[in-house]
């Protein structure tokens, strides 16, 4: 039986590239077991978003009470919104021995970094930047002023792809999902051969 906590995994990448998408297709597929925690933000849903689905959508100032009040894990202002993960959720989930999946900007990804150091940071890159353009524009969902914000702040986030332990192109959602998939189950294989060795080498089981 597994009773060590679960893997925080920590998913970025530039506006438009397809990290919702993803993450959608990921969660509705059977063979992968993932926990999402759903982050708070001040952002104004988009048409077909639900409360408590794909965010908690809240005020500024209640926003600002949660960061006064410690319950966000990580949070960032992003193109004129706040998101925030919330704490209690990731911390009684992985505390569970559940595996605990966050999408995230990179400002809030490299604050995890810090509080998780052993969590999994993966970069969800476009087969190209001209392609990367075409979807933020394809999607619809924003002003033609909100889109060049966006694709500047995509550029920005392209450089911090270093700062990650993989980098995953989304050509193709299912061939995404499938790398994910991969990189989760090597990883857990890894650590529980480090933790194997260890406890051999302490002369503990
Ligand atoms: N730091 C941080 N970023 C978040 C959080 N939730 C979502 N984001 C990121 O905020 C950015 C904007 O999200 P959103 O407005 O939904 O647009 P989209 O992801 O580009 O469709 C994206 O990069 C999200 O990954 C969070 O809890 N914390
Ligand atoms: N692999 C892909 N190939 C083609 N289009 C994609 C792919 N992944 C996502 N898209 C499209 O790109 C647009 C942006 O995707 P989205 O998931 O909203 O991006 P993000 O959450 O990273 O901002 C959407 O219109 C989506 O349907």
């Amino acid at each position: 039986m597994r009773n060590e906590r679960g893997l925080l995994i920590v998913m970025s990448g530039p506006s438009g590239v397809g990290k919702g998408t993803v993450r959608k297709a990921l969660f509705s597929r059977p063979d992968i077991k993932l926990h999402y925690s759903v982050s708070v933000t001040t952002r104004k849903p988009r048409e077909g978003e639900v409360e408590g689905v794909d965010y908690f959508f809240r005020t500024r100032e209640q926003f600002e009470q949660m960061i006064r009040e410690n319950k966000l894990l990580e949070w960032a202002e992003y193109v004129g919104n706040y998101y925030g993960t919330p704490i209690d959720y990731v911390e009684k989930t992985l505390a569970e021995g559940k595996d605990v999946f966050l999408e995230i900007e990179v400002q809030g990804a490299m604050k995890v970094r810090r509080a998780f150091p052993e969590a999994l940071f993966i970069f969800l890159a476009p087969p190209s930047l001209s392609e990367l353009e075409k979807r933020i524009i394809g999607r619809g969902t924003e002003s033609k002023e909100l889109i060049e914000n966006r694709l500047q702040a995509a550029k920005e986030e392209l450089e911090m792809m270093d700062a990650y332990d993989y980098v995953v192109e989304n050509d193709e959602v299912d061939l995404a999902c499938e790398r994910i998939k991969a990189i989760v189950i090597a990883e857990h294989c890894r650590r529980e051969r480090v933790a194997e060795r260890y406890k051999r080498m302490l002369g503990v089981e």
